[in-house]
């Protein structure tokens, strides 16, 4: 009692929000399924926009701040490394990979993995990405008139794209991608939120008498094993030299490590953790992304018509690949893919702990708490002004309608932010000049259901109808 007391008297400046239990705190409110966990964060999103931008609530002992104000959310992201404990749910899976990991892994291995995602290699990908792209729309073709669910077709494009690219597998190497795959990542987002959601479940000792327990080994087994039969097609397919200290300029992220761990410098459960990572981080986020902008493109025909007009016009009307000097001129587009990510940021929250006292403002968060940055909310903050919850691209294409504060989330920001956000800004209008210049699409976005599974998803399916241009 006395321990709450002090936490309580620390932390008076922040606004508690409402509905706490004595004891129990706010805990109790998370009880519920994925559909349920959607409209919390929607739900709190906007309750902590109203007040300030930061709001605590409590679960047991402990605090949870909760923030959506932009410039608290940066300097808490900056301040506050470690990741929260409820990442802990995915250990069995990511292990100390770059999203899991404790911060002096994390510190080491960013280092390493950082040069990897320069931009040679990059441009090196853009073959890749149009020749993936390519094999999309000819696949969609079969689609054409039905009004279809693109998911299984988008997410294993996406996946062969990673392991064709960052991965730098052999095209055939990248072909085992299998239902088995597939259901076993989307179980594994399940079980996390069921975890997250399950106070109890939050205790590993308690957890492991979970009939979850059981189906989740099941799943992380499928994962794992899918993993190193890419590690080893990999390490077939290439010549890994002793000698070789190169910068990583050009290479891989996997021939990179694959380097680094014949040189004894990253042991295999290392090189296993930031594999599964990788893969699950790249692919999964990408054509959930992509499925979003589908159905907005669909919903806004004009929006759609102007799209198609920039392609025409960048590529002369031709069906030529995209390079990397089409890109930049891409202007629309990417305002586009932004806006779409604005609302619907497929990693709608971001949780971390405070391993010291951080004051910003006038709140002070005491060592020991967890902080819930609230994405979606961030990205909806009144730096939006007043059309925030609206779909507006135009609000890109012109700096004095954009936020002059980080208001965009869904990368994370400051220096644990996504390493891959321009991988997935080039392969996703890689992909969408292809697939526009061939198909019509068109959807309702008012008809969508959606779930947080630990990732944001739609739960009434992705529909959407493809007309032949
Ligand atoms: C639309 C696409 C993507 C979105 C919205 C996205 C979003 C994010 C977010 C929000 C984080 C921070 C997660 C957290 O702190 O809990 C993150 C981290 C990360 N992302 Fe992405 N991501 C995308 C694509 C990619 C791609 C294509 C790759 C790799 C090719 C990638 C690799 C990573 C990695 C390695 C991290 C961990 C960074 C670190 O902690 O140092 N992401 N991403």
């Amino acid at each position: 009692k006395c321990h709450m007391n002090k936490l309580l008297k620390k932390t008076e400046n922040t606004p508690t929000l409402e509905g706490g239990l004595p004891i129990i705190g706010h805990g109790h409110l998370l009880i519920g399924d994925s559909e349920y966990f959607f409209e919390l964060v929607t739900k709190y999103s906007a309750i902590v926009n109203q007040n300030g931008g930061i709001m605590k609530g409590l679960m047991g002992p402990m605090v949870y701040f909760h923030v959506t104000d932009p410039d608290i959310a940066l300097k808490l992201m900056n301040a506050c490394l470690k990741k929260n404990y409820l990442y802990n749910v995915a250990k069995q899976w990511l292990g100390d990979g770059l999203i899991t990991g404790d911060v002096v892994t994390w510190k080491r291995h960013r280092k390493l993995i950082m040069p990897t995602f320069n931009q040679t290699t990059l441009n090196e990908f853009q073959d890749i990405f149009n020749t993936q792209s390519r094999s999309f729309s000819d696949s969609l073709r079969s689609l054409v008139g039905r009004d279809v669910d693109p998911w299984p077709l988008v997410r294993d494009n996406a996946l062969e794209t990673i392991c064709q690219t960052v991965l730098g597998l052999p095209p055939d190497g990248c072909k085992l991608v299998d239902e088995e795959y597939a259901i076993a990542t989307e179980e594994m987002l399940n079980i996390f939120n069921t975890r997250i959601q399950t106070p109890y479940m939050h205790s590993d000792w308690l957890y492991k008498w979970a009939k979850t327990k059981k189906i989740e080994d099941k799943a992380v087994n499928i994962l794992k094993r899918f993993s190193s039969n890419l590690l080893q097609i990999k390490k077939q397919s290439t010549g890994v030299s002793k000698n070789d200290h190169a910068e990583p300029k050009g290479k891989a992220f996997l021939d990179h490590f694959l380097e680094l761990h014949s040189q004894g410098l990253l042991t295999e459960r290392e090189l296993l953790d930031e594999l599964n990572t990788m893969i699950v981080a790249g692919h999964d986020t990408v054509a959930t992304e992509l499925v979003f902008i589908l159905i907005l493109l669909g919903s806004f025909p004009e929006v759609q018509e102007r799209v198609y007009e920039e392609i025409q016009s960048v590529f002369d009307c031709t069906d030529r690949d995209v390079t990397k000097y089409d890109l930049p001129r891409l202007v629309y587009l990417e305002a586009v893919i932004k806006e779409v990510m604005r609302l619907y940021p497929v990693a709608s929250i971001i949780a971390r702990d405070a391993d010291k006292d951080v004051n910003i403002d006038n709140h002070t968060i005491p060592a020991g708490s967890s902080i819930i940055l609230l994405v979606w909310g961030i990205n909806r903050s009144k730096a939006w002004g007043e059309y925030a919850e609206q779909f507006k691209p135009e609000r890109w294409l012109d700096p004095c309608t954009l936020p002059d504060n980080p208001a965009f989330a869904t990368f994370s920001n400051g220096s644990r932010m996504c390493l891959g956000k321009m991988f997935a800004y080039n392969s996703m209008k890689t992909t969408l000049v292809h697939l526009l210049r061939n198909f019509k699409v068109t959807a309702d976005y008012r008809q969508l259901k959606l779930k947080v599974d630990f990732l944001l998803k739609p739960s009434s399916g992705h529909h959407i109808n493809l007309e032949l241009r």
